[in-house]
């Protein structure tokens, strides 16, 4: 186990940027997942820790240690793909032990060291059989096996889960979650499925664009987002983003988005100050908008909106609306199945849980 540290970590394909500076702190023993969109630079930032690649700039650490320029072998870190990648002429015990044979494990230690890990996996009556007499999710609990057998000081998984259906997915997730708890190894993982990431990661680094946009716990990317695009990555339905200028009427502060306006208690005017007469961007989670029947007992400060209801999806365990409000679709999400009636709906927003993001960068003002 060791913690992994890159430095401005820039990668280059020809004219592409695939990364533009990399910074990112690995602490020892965590599990954090990269997360962002297709073609952010996940996977280059994952193939540059294992030595797969060489960044044109920056460096690696792995502990004290500048690998930057060592290859693979000489890194003892693991990976797992997505595609299983799983030797077909052999059989379940012998994909297991090859990384163990080749390093040159005496015979006994590797039967001993494939049993652990083949039992670790829940694995131990499948040793025998040759990859294709094996489903999609036990292939996987091979390759993730012989990756964990040589005790690597780091696991890299590059979206393991994503050739599984949706239900074995959802049990994987929690297996490999609680596997990476026993064996405390430092694992860094790919995905680009935010429920994913929110719920194996002990932190998440979400990229975009070859950079890296926030790390934080998953509660941390949720409920106190860097800027935009954290904000509507994470969360489903996305985030409502909506634009409203800051105004001061009757001495009061207010955000004016054109078809409604949001009165703004003094706490957040005094953030806002600065932007009086200017343009900001406002974000509400869905989750966060309420039909009027459906006002949590509990809060506190409500700004109204009204507006046609567009269309209703009712998803059996959410009901979403979505509301045009003129200028603006505000999506409403209310837990359980509701019916509305009437093509009209009033509905308030929760003051206290807006985004406020600055309109030339997308930074979070509040
Ligand atoms: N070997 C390569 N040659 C040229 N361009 C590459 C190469 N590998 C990656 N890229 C480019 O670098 C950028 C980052 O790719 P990368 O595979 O790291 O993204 P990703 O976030 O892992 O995407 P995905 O989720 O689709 O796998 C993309 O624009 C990609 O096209």
């Amino acid at each position: 186990m060791v913690d992994v540290h890159l430095r401005s970590v820039v990668k280059r394909f020809g004219k592409t940027i695939a990364l533009r500076g990399i910074d990112l702190d690995v602490n020892n023993g965590e599990f954090i997942v990269l997360l962002g969109p297709s073609g952010c630079g996940k996977t280059t930032t994952l193939r540059i820790i294992a030595g797969l690649e060489r960044p044109n700039k920056g460096r690696v650490i792995f502990g004290n240690k500048d690998v930057t320029y060592l290859p693979p072998r000489e890194r003892n870190v693991s990976m797992v793909f997505q595609s299983y990648a799983v030797w077909p002429h052999m059989k379940v015990f012998d994909n297991i032990a090859f990384p163990l044979k080749i390093k040159g494990v005496p015979k006994e230690e590797i039967r001993k060291k494939v049993r652990w890990a083949a039992e670790l996996l829940r694995i131990e009556e499948l040793l025998d059989r040759y990859p294709h007499q094996l489903s999609g999710g036990q292939r996987q609990r091979v390759a993730v096996a012989r990756a964990i057998v040589v005790e690597p000081d780091v696991l890299l998984m590059d979206e393991p889960l994503s050739n599984l259906d949706a239900l074995l997915r959802v049990k994987m997730r929690s297996e490999l979650k609680k596997l990476q708890r026993k064996i405390k190894v430092t694992t860094i993982y790919v995905t680009h499925d935010q429920v994913e990431a929110m719920t194996m990661g002990d932190r998440i680094a979400v990229m975009n664009s070859g950079m890296i946009m926030q790390v934080g716990t998953p509660d941390e990317v949720y409920n106190k987002p860097a800027n935009k695009f954290v904000a509507g990555f994470i969360g489903t339905p996305q985030m409502n983003f909506f634009d409203a200028t800051v105004m001061v009427e009757n001495n009061k502060a207010v955000l004016d988005a054109g078809d409604f306006k949001i009165e703004i208690p003094g706490d957040i005017a005094e953030v806002l100050k600065e932007y009086i007469g200017k343009t900001v961007i406002v974000g509400i989670r869905p989750e966060h908008v309420y039909p009027e029947e459906f006002i949590p007992s509990k809060t506190r400060r409500l700004a109204k909106i009204q507006g046609k209801i567009d269309f209703i999806e009712p998803l059996g365990s959410d009901t979403i609306i979505h509301l045009n409000t003129g200028s603006n679709i505000i999506v409403v999400k209310l837990s359980g199945s509701h019916k509305f009636h009437g093509e009209t709906l009033t509905a308030y927003i929760d003051i206290d849980k807006i985004h406020i993001f600055r309109k030339e960068d997308e930074k979070t003002i509040i």
